[in-house]
């Protein structure tokens, strides 16, 4: 726990860290680990609240503390036998802890007293942007985020099928159902270690939200088509796309960051991809993409953001990212990135911004900036881009939130440059 809140990384690649050096910890164990750690962070500003009504510093074991006593509700005499001494077990409570835990012991974690962004877990910086964007929503979308997600696959086409996936998946015992919208989605309901799952190690399944499932298929790559996917991380998207190419085409995709574009090149390997290859890049404005202007029918920008549509899968990340950033800066980066990547676009291809954020600033607005700017593309409504995907939070654009959707939140726009190359030449 303190790892996590004191290093910049996301709270997955400390975990995975950690693990790495404890080998010993099974499977079973480290979900367990997972788990707790995850429930930790979903109380943390409710549990601070309640450190701080008594008077008591918001430590790691304070908050351990006050975390088995307020929320999994146990007893003081419980709390002696956990906090025993042993070997593996936490060092005895001290008379002070002991105290804490008797006036804690009974009471609920939620309290009427609480200020309602503490009650919800909403950090500061972060608060009246999202009540600005859900209104009257705002608490049943922040509720929605402290929920536990559900696990979501997307099968390979490449290697299997959907109907071969969920059989194996229930004939280990797993609850596993074909996802709501996404063509290749399954949804587990329940939780595991990953380790059994079948087919992930041969990548035959991906780990993957339905709504990043959803971005993907809203590029429309056709087989034979050329494609870059411009903020490709380390593919989560490049996979879905170079799958519905049937392997068949061409996609690149492009990063800044070289460690997640090596994974993303051994996931491709692994999933069987023979239409994909990997480019870093040195910014947006690399000299690969002038050289490659107008060059291709579909680009993705999955830009890089405050990730607020993934706080539900991440909940570490509500009390991270943007501090560092700040969403201002986010907002000038993704105009840049989206302004450099449509260079690359055909006359007549396709521009798809995406993002995990749930922020106007970072969504709707970047879209209508670009093309103020812009005037050669035009936004293609979503009704015509996938006329299956009904109910989105906005007319023209997909918009998903945990609370609607029960997805990750996401924000996708699809834009068109036109047939005929504007007379000002700005794709130089
Ligand atoms: C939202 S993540 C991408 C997730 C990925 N598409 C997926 O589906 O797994 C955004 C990515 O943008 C990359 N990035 C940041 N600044 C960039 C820039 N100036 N040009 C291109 N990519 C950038 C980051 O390294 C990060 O991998």
């Amino acid at each position: 726990m303190s790892e996590v809140d004191s290093v910049a990384r996301p709270a997955d690649a400390v975990v995975s860290a950690w693990f790495r050096a404890r080998r010993q910890i099974g499977e079973e164990d480290r979900g367990e680990i997972i788990a707790a750690l995850h429930a930790l962070l979903r109380h943390q500003a409710r549990l601070g609240w309640w450190l701080d009504r008594h008077g008591r510093k918001d430590t790691h074991r304070n908050r351990l503390l006050a975390f088995l006593t307020l929320v999994e509700r146990r007893t003081p005499e419980q709390m002696k036998r956990l906090f025993s001494g042993a070997k593996y077990a936490p060092t005895i409570l001290t008379e002070a802890e002991h105290t804490l835990v008797v006036k804690l012991h009974g009471g609920t974690v939620d309290s009427p007293a609480m200020p309602e962004d503490v009650r919800l877990e909403c950090p500061d910086w972060a608060a009246e942007a999202l009540r600005r964007r859900f209104g009257a929503e705002f608490a049943t979308e922040m509720a929605a985020m402290l929920t536990v997600p559900p696990l979501d696959l997307r099968v390979n086409t490449l290697k299997s099928t959907r109907e071969t996936a969920l059989r194996a998946l229930r004939e280990i015992g797993l609850p596993a159902e074909p996802s709501a919208v996404a063509p290749s989605g399954i949804r587990v309901t329940a939780r595991l270690s990953l380790g059994r799952l079948p087919g992930l190690k041969d990548g035959a399944i991906e780990i993957q939200d339905e709504g990043s499932q959803l971005v993907a298929l809203l590029v429309a790559a056709r087989p034979g088509d050329r494609v870059v996917d411009f903020c490709a991380g380390a593919g989560g998207k490049t996979l879905a796309i170079a799958a519905q190419m049937q392997n068949k085409g061409r996609i690149i995709a492009c990063d800044v960051n070289e460690g997640r574009l090596k994974r993303c090149a051994e996931r491709a390997r692994r999933a069987g991809l023979q239409n994909a290859e990997t480019r870093l890049l040195a910014s947006e404005t690399d000299r690969w993409v002038k050289r490659h202007k107008a060059s291709f029918d579909r680009v993705l920008v999955d830009a890089p953001c405050s990730g607020t549509g993934t706080w539900r899968r991440n909940p570490d990340a509500r009390w991270r990212s943007p501090q560092e950033q700040g969403v201002d800066n986010l907002a000038a980066l993704q105009g840049r990135i989206l302004a450099s990547a449509a260079r690359l676009v055909k006359p007549g291809g396709r521009l798809v911004y995406a993002t995990c954020s749930l922020l106007a600033e970072e969504n709707e607005d970047r879209v209508a900036a670009f093309l103020a700017a812009h005037p050669d593309f035009s936004v293609v409504p979503l009704a015509e881009v996938a006329p299956q995907l009904t109910g989105s939070a906005h007319p023209d654009y997909l918009s998903l939130t945990p609370a609607r959707h029960d997805t990750d939140g996401f924000f996708a726009a699809v834009l068109q440059r036109a047939a005929t190359p504007a007379p000002s030449g700005d794709a130089a």
